[in-house]
């Protein structure tokens, strides 16, 4: 038996399993059955917390930050690998706090590895903000057909640890009539997938100096998930970007599961983007790894 811990960011749900010494061969399809919503406990995705010294990948972290002692090893509800997730590294961080594995005063950081690469999170009163790092446009505008759109759309491609493509719609109408039961479709389609975010504009689209937009995901490896962190900065970026020079950096993003905040700032190596927002632990049991 293995024991495990339910969370979720905003909705975006998670298994969370402790195995500080990196003992647990989890396999995709185990990551599978343990995330159906049937058959297993049910979650978007698996948060396995690891010692950056206990895992292969986690040699990069250290060589990065001494200090990363914990390994972020993040899986997909369908078992496959992503770099990084922008709900679960809060999670992530709240169980190791809760757990005692680690300390962590409001206000200061903990870093943590990932396969995107070290990530700072800061604990605030209401929960936590993740520097995501340095983001950038991964190139392409693929055009984008998903089940419910009369037309086909241009998306815009944001890389924030792991991939995005990011879709301007024209109304609420629009994007409550999308139908995410089925992966978008990309043409062309980026060599290693991508998480699709549909967002239309707030109205109007910026109050008190703060952008305000709403979104729903179709996540790779998932489907459509309640919330997505690193969706949520992806979207916060794409659209300051078609506003222009005078949009702001400050964002609330709506999501169905709740909203995040998204800052974007300078830093040594070039302009970061930070998300912040909710952790929560739910409940703790055993499962049979099958
Ligand atoms: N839900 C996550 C992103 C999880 C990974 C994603 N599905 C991918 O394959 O890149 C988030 O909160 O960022």
């Amino acid at each position: 038996m293995v024991a495990f811990t339910k969370g979720h960011g905003t909705g975006n749900d998670f298994i969370i399993i402790a195995d500080a010494d990196g003992e647990l061969d989890l396999s995709a399809e185990q990551v599978a059955v343990l995330c159906d919503r049937h058959f297993g406990i049910g979650a978007d995705g698996v948060l396995r917390v690891v010692r950056s010294s206990a895992i292969p990948e986690g040699a990069a972290s250290l060589a990065e930050e001494p200090d990363a002692e914990w390994f972020m090893d993040y899986r997909n509800a369908d078992g496959s690998i992503a770099e990084m997730c922008g709900n679960g590294i809060r999670v992530f961080v709240h169980f190791l706090l809760r757990s005692g594995l680690a300390e962590i005063e409001p206000g200061s950081t903990l870093p943590i590895g990932t396969r995107a690469g070290v990530r700072d999170v800061t604990r605030s009163e209401s929960g936590y903000q993740v520097d995501l790092g340095r983001w950038r446009l991964s190139g392409g505008e693929p055009l984008v057909k998903a089940d419910g759109l009369t037309i086909t759309r241009p998306g815009i491609g944001i890389d924030v640890g792991n991939p995005h493509v990011v879709v301007a719609l024209a109304s609420e109408v629009e994007l409550a009539s999308l139908e995410l039961h089925r992966a978008p479709e990309l043409d062309p389609a980026p060599p290693a997938g991508a998480n699709v975010e549909f967002v239309v504009p707030g109205e109007p689209l910026v109050r008190d100096g703060i952008g305000h937009v709403r979104m729903r995901v179709s996540e790779r490896g998932v489907g459509e998930t309640l919330s997505c962190g690193t969706g949520v900065a992806a979207t916060a970026l794409a659209v300051r970007y078609w506003a222009g020079e005078a949009a702001p950096d400050n964002w609330r993003v709506e999501v169905p599961g709740g909203t995040l905040g998204v800052r974007m700032f300078p830093a040594e190596d070039g302009e970061h983007v930070a998300l912040s927002g909710p952790a929560q632990l739910v409940f703790h049991g055993e499962v049979d790894l099958i």
